[in-house]
């Protein structure tokens, strides 16, 4: 169970309706030229059969409800990603109040529920354009957010003109940045937001904007959901990326700022390779209906939820083995089409496009290729280590840069006089980081690791003996969660001591649980290094380890946190934070 302390994130109070908002502010606004859509929508010109009111109050909430159920804020875990992005909301009001010297609050950002069903209907919804929309906000999705006040869009939509009367709508539009001024689609709205749909950077050329259009090399970069910027310098997205660390610091943990050398703190190592370094595509497909005539299409999802699968040839990011074999299968699902049993048409289906080497046991030499439906086994080649897996376990995707992230970790347990003996490998997947660090603890010394996935640890004591270390009496791992490791009668048979181990932990996004983080202050490892895939819950974990540690003599000080680019021209960071004991009661 995912552990939850009291959420720090409040619902306003319903909208006021008598917000002030300066007349300074709508004279600096009118300045902005964002203007009505060409083509105005009269004042409830909408048909009343299609849309709003037809659609009942009470079914509008239903279906947003169901919509939004992936996007709906949480209360029993604020570092979802809803909840990210309504803090990230909240955030963006205070950089506008800022840069127009107003005082809008989240109050008057409130969707009238009216306005959130016209627009829910895809195929209802009516075309409003806003013609010009200054981004000034990036979130750590990769979207910019922009204000318009309602009045420029929404009269005809809503019968109450004090829904309208200073009130504003925080738009979200992917694949846009800081400083770029769009002509942008309304989407659907939501509680306290609205999509937008980029149709135009009308100031690409221009230096309040780090876009570089010309760096694009996707042709399906406008419409394709895998990656966010490829605009950017490369620079600038790692610079986008160490923004996105400092901001889940400062939502969660803030202290740490303030404690914290500021000039290093979320610095992120890039990747050598910035295109075709993905080993692992799970593209979507539609099996065609027939007799609709649609045509087939292969690829990742559209940013525009309303519209179709994107069509995808040749994904950039992706290794060329994959690629390859993305053409294989296409020719292959397209001779099919044809084919396919009507209940079949329609039908969702995922790929599994995985890179693995093959050896030539003669000669030792190996190549890599892409492997997909009914493998069982991948292998993979990290240092001088060899893993192999089955499709379904977790591996990282990306081998350019895991040597690094290795190096990087060898460095922080080889500085210091202390020799360590003991790695403990927590959420180990199929045994990488207890594997390549072996060599890194004395002799006499032991590994463990706990994962949740038996299948898995079969993998991970598989990898341990392929690459010739002794189990159980060098390394061990066994199936269980990291939550009841300390417990685990292997761990206490095991010998292993705090003050002589490092501790490894990786767990997924939801990050970790308040028990084992107990668990984990009770232990007192000499090192603990904690490699995230989300920044906001490793910060929240962190957070509540600092807590824990003031009501303890043990001291733990954090060494660093920083980055590793993972995933060139996407959103995502990868983030690795060391700590080290500095004082415990003996
Ligand atoms: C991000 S992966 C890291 C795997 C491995 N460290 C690697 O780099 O290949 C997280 C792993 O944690 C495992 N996991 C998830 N919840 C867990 C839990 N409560 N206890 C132990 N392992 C868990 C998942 O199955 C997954 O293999």
């Amino acid at each position: 169970m995912l552990w939850s302390r009291t959420s720090s994130i409040r619902r306003p109070a319903i909208a006021s309706r008598h917000c002030d908002v300066t007349a300074r502010f709508f004279s600096c606004y009118s300045a902005t030229a964002i203007y009505m859509p060409t083509r105005q929508l009269p004042k409830r010109s909408i048909s009343h059969n299609t849309t709003w009111p037809v659609t009942s109050e009470k079914s509008v909430l239903q279906k947003l409800k169901k919509v939004n159920r992936k996007k709906k804020r949480d209360t029993d875990d604020e570092t979802k990603k809803s909840n990210i992005l309504f803090l990230e909301i909240q955030d963006a009001v205070k950089s506008y109040n800022d840069m127009k010297n107003t005082r809008i609050d989240l109050s008057q950002l409130q969707n009238p529920i009216q306005l959130i069903g016209q627009f829910m209907f895809s195929r209802s919804r009516p075309q409003a354009i806003i013609e010009s929309l200054d981004i000034i906000y990036q979130t750590s999705e990769g979207d910019g957010i922009g204000f318009v006040p309602k009045s420029l869009y929404a009269s005809p939509f809503l019968e109450d003109d004090e829904d309208l009367f200073n009130k504003f709508t925080a738009i979200v539009v992917p694949k846009t940045i800081i400083g770029d001024k769009v002509k942008i689609r309304l989407n659907m709205h939501h509680e306290f937001y609205s999509e937008g749909v980029l149709l135009e950077v009308l100031n690409a050329d221009s230096r309040k904007t780090a876009r570089k259009d010309k760096l694009i090399v996707c042709n399906n970069f406008d419409k394709c959901s895998g990656c966010q910027f490829q605009m950017l310098s490369y620079d600038n997205q790692l610079k986008a990326k160490r923004e996105t660390i400092l901001k889940a610091y400062r939502f969660f943990y803030p202290d740490l700022l303030s404690q914290k050398d500021l000039s290093d703190f979320g610095h992120v190592h890039g990747c050598d390779q910035q295109y075709a370094y993905r080993t692992k595509l799970t593209p979507h497909y539609r099996i065609p209906k027939e007799h609709k005539n649609e045509t087939l299409r292969i690829g990742l999802n559209n940013v525009d939820p309303s519209r179709p699968i994107v069509d995808i040839d040749d994904c950039a990011i992706a290794t060329s083995s994959i690629n390859g074999k993305l053409k294989e299968k296409r020719e292959e699902i397209s001779a099919e089409v044809g084919r396919a049993p009507l209940e079949s048409q329609g039908r969702q289906r995922t790929l599994l496009l995985r890179e693995s080497i093959r050896m030539n046991k003669e000669t030792g030499d190996h190549k890599r290729v892409c492997l997909t439906d009914g493998v069982k086994v991948i292998t993979e080649k990290v240092d001088d280590y060899i893993f192999q897996f089955d499709p379904s376990s977790f591996f990282q995707n990306n081998n350019v840069i895991l040597p690094q992230v290795l190096d990087y970790i060898k460095y922080h347990i080889q500085l210091g006089e202390h020799k360590y003996k003991y790695l403990v490998d927590t959420y180990c997947g199929v045994g990488l980081f207890g594997i390549a660090l072996s060599k890194e603890i004395s002799k006499e010394g032991k590994i463990f690791g706990i994962e949740l996935s038996e299948k898995s640890i079969e993998f991970a004591t598989h990898n341990a003996k392929l690459n010739g270390l002794a189990v159980p009496d060098r390394i061990q791992f066994i199936p269980g969660t990291a939550d009841s490791m300390f417990k685990h009668e292997n761990f206490s048979k095991s010998g292993i001591q705090g003050e002589d181990s490092i501790v490894i932990m990786d767990p997924s996004r939801k990050g970790s649980t308040e028990s084992f983080i107990k668990q984990l202050l009770e232990f007192k490892p000499k090192l603990i290094v904690y490699v995230s895939c989300n920044v906001f819950t490793q910060a929240r974990d962190l957070s509540v380890f600092n807590d824990l540690q003031k009501n303890s003599s043990t001291k733990y000080k954090v060494r660093e946190i920083v980055g590793f680019d993972f995933f060139p021209q996407t959103k995502h960071v990868e983030t690795v934070a060391v700590l080290e004991l500095i004082d415990s009661p003996t």
